[in-house]
């Protein structure tokens, strides 16, 4: 008898082709473009990738430096979308905010001739972090910040100080920028997929965006680094940590942050986001969270072999750098804006419209009872 291929969740099902990224090809690192996001983490920006992403090379320095200057005139809002967030609840979800502000601005600042693909990408990853903070700090204490912060040159750098309100450190960029290049792209993962399955319509980028951020946001996917901060936040030394990631796999509970569809051996961005934490924490003096969260990494390793995905240390990250962790899932939506984008792009390209089939489970056909006749 032939082993049945367990395909539920699409599982090892082959959907299509890419040339972005490689997730779990064998021999190969994870890479962009065929650049290792060691690499690119290490010694890119944000701002670099993004480009690599949408347009398909590295920028030169002075096409990086014009890209950059772009992207800062591209972070002021419209005053019609400033009003909108200024209406929409302070309790509101903050990735909602995005969903909301991206499906806004299509209807402002629709594509077009005039607007196309490419210039939305940039468009919505510059203007992304300012949509977020005018809503947070309006709602906050009802200032209405100005969002360009030109002196501020990246997305990492400008999203710390509309948050703080002062200059953030070189370091704290630095591991924003790191964190931000390792989430922009990851192959047919759910958002990526539901964004291209969007777009094989032919509707517009917008909508594919919209719909990117709705299938992120679930905690099975990127909402999985919010779900993993409260964890680490139940436990304040190793050992009582160890004592209930027993007790939750004894109920046969999933610890956000780790297992992944496709690395059954290891995330590769884990070790990379694993040791900026590490940086952080001690930069921070920190004697608890870091050592509570590798406790919890070596137990489900020894008693699952499951392993931290992205958003484990990337939580662990974001809390050193002092970012509130209902902004860790919208993070998330900055930088795979770029991955979408270029999933978009390269859907479009090659376009058919993607439409499974499915094995039909219901009823047999049946008469059909009349409205006084059903019991
Ligand atoms: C950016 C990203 O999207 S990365 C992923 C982020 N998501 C998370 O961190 C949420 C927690 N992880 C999970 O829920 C899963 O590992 C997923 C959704 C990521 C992958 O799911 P799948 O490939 O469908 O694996 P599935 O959920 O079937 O798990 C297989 C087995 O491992 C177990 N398992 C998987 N992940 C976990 C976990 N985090 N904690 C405990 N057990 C787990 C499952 O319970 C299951 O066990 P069983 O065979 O005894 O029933
Ligand atoms: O690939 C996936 O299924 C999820 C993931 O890690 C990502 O989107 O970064």
């Amino acid at each position: 008898m032939t082993e049945q291929k367990n395909t539920s969740g699409l599982e090892g099902i082959t959907a299509g082709e890419t040339a972005l990224s490689t997730v779990g090809k064998e021999g190969l690192d994870l890479t962009y473009r065929g650049y290792s996001i060691r690499d690119l983490a290490s010694s890119s920006s944000f701002e670099e990738v993004l480009y690599l992403l949408v347009y398909g090379v590295l920028p030169s320095r002075p096409e990086l430096d014009r890209y950059r200057n772009l992207l800062i005139s591209l972070r002021d809002l419209p005053p019609a979308l400033k009003t909108i967030l200024e209406q929409l609840p302070p309790t509101a979800n903050p990735v909602d905010i995005l969903r909301t502000g991206c499906s806004a601005l299509g209807t402002m600042e629709p594509e077009g001739e005039d607007r196309d693909a490419h210039a939305i990408a940039g468009r919505l990853c510059a203007c992304f972090p300012s949509m977020l903070l005018y809503w947070h700090q309006f709602h906050r204490d009802g200032r209405r910040i100005e969002t360009r912060a030109e002196e501020h040159r990246t997305v990492a750098d400008q999203f710390l100080y509309l948050l703080r309100g002062e200059a953030p450190s070189p370091l704290h960029v630095r591991a924003l920028d790191a964190a931000l290049i390792l989430h922009a792209e990851h192959e047919f993962n759910a958002s990526t997929f539901t964004c291209r399955v969007i777009v094989s319509t032919l509707s517009d980028f917008y909508s594919g965006i919209t719909g990117g951020i709705g299938a992120l946001r679930g905690p099975l996917h990127g909402g999985a680094d919010e779900a993993a901060m409260m964890l680490l936040e139940r436990f304040s030394t190793p050992d009582e940590a160890e004592a209930g990631i027993r007790k939750m796999l004894e109920k046969k509970e999933k610890a956000m942050g780790f297992g992944h569809r496709v690395y059954k051996k290891g995330d590769p961005r884990a070790p990379i986001l694993k040791a900026l934490a590490k940086q952080l924490a001690q930069e921070a003096g920190d004697r608890s969270l870091f050592p509570v969260a590798e406790r919890i990494e070596n137990l489900l390793l020894s008693e699952k072999g499951l392993y931290p995905n992205v958003d484990f240390y990337s939580a662990v990250v974001y809390h050193f750098l002092d970012i509130p962790t209902f902004f860790f899932t919208p993070l998330f939506v900055i930088a795979r804006t770029s991955g979408w984008a270029a999933h978009i792009l390269e859907q479009r390209a090659n376009n058919r419209l993607i439409r499974p089939l499915a094995t039909y489970i219901g009823p047999a056909p049946r008469p059909f009872p009349k409205i006084d006749e059903r019991g």
